[in-house]
């Protein structure tokens, strides 16, 4: 199955208050693209579309190809409010994917191990969730979410609540991940730098009511590194977002 996502002429109204207005969007099979914009524009609203969490009033989404009924195993999502398993350890709660699957004992010790290694909580393996600090929870489930697998993650600003370094860390893996796995993604933030660090395009959001304001390239190669972080051509991109996200025309000057 194609792990495309496509946003065909999407509008989202919460009884009068129209949320999302017409949005058409492609995140292609194998693309990272990362959503910016200001507060209230309906960028959790279109990842929950796209999670099956809600249904559009108008248009569809689909994934790959089909129209999107519900959550399902192909799509995996991290909200940036953890959600564990309290009473399952940490290895548990990663292999939670792997055991729905059918995976055996063994299979998904590997996998677990893998991923926990990854998010460097292997030390943490039999802990219950209730004795680690937020982030560690935080990055158990990501942990969590990349041992199931899915073709597609949706990821609302999974890195949010993390100290800077935490997080600085969990953006190489993510893409260390991708790198590999060529997963589509769709990633929430607030934060500009790291929208443009991770991303194939950028896509801004506009407010009242929330539309597609600009999708704008990221044309930096691949792998990313921290010296590219501090590059002109970095600079440049993160400049041209920032001045997208926070010098929209005003509602009464928007198309
Ligand atoms: N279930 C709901 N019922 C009613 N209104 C809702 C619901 N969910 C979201 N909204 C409203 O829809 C608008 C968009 O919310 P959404 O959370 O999608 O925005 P956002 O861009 O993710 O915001 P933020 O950046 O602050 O997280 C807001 O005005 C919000 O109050």
């Amino acid at each position: 199955m194609s792990s495309e996502i496509l946003f065909r002429n999407v509008s989202m109204k919460f009884e009068d208050l129209l949320v999302l207005n017409k949005l058409n969007l492609t995140i292609a099979a194998g693309e990272f693209v990362t959503m910016v914009g200001p507060s209230g524009c309906g960028k959790s609203t279109a990842l929950n579309l796209a999670a099956g969490l809600l249904q559009p009033s108008e248009g569809e989404v689909l994934a790959g190809g089909r129209p999107i009924r519900g959550p399902g195993p192909e799509r995996g999502v991290i909200f940036q409010q953890y959600a564990l398993f309290p009473w399952l350890t940490v290895r548990e709660n990663v292999e939670f994917g792997p055991r729905l699957a059918g995976k055996t004992k063994a299979e998904r010790r590997r996998i677990s191990d893998h991923y926990l290694r990854l998010v460097g909580l292997q030390d943490f393996a039999e802990a219950l969730p209730k004795t680690l600090s937020g982030g560690m929870k935080q990055r158990c489930a990501i942990a969590r979410a990349y041992a199931a697998d899915p073709q597609i993650l949706l990821m609302d600003e999974p890195f949010g609540a993390l100290d800077a370094l935490t997080r600085i860390k969990l953006q190489d893996q993510l893409l260390q991940t991708w790198g590999e796995d060529r997963r589509s993604v769709l990633f929430i933030t607030h934060d500009v730098d790291e929208a443009v660090y991770l991303a194939n395009r950028v896509v801004v959001m506009a407010a009242r009511p929330g539309r597609l304001f600009e999708v704008i390239e990221v044309d930096l190669p691949h792998p990313r590194t921290e010296e590219m972080r501090l590059s002109p051509e970095f600079a440049a991109i993160r400049n041209r977002v920032w001045h997208s996200v926070y010098h929209q025309p005003s509602q009464a000057n928007a198309a």
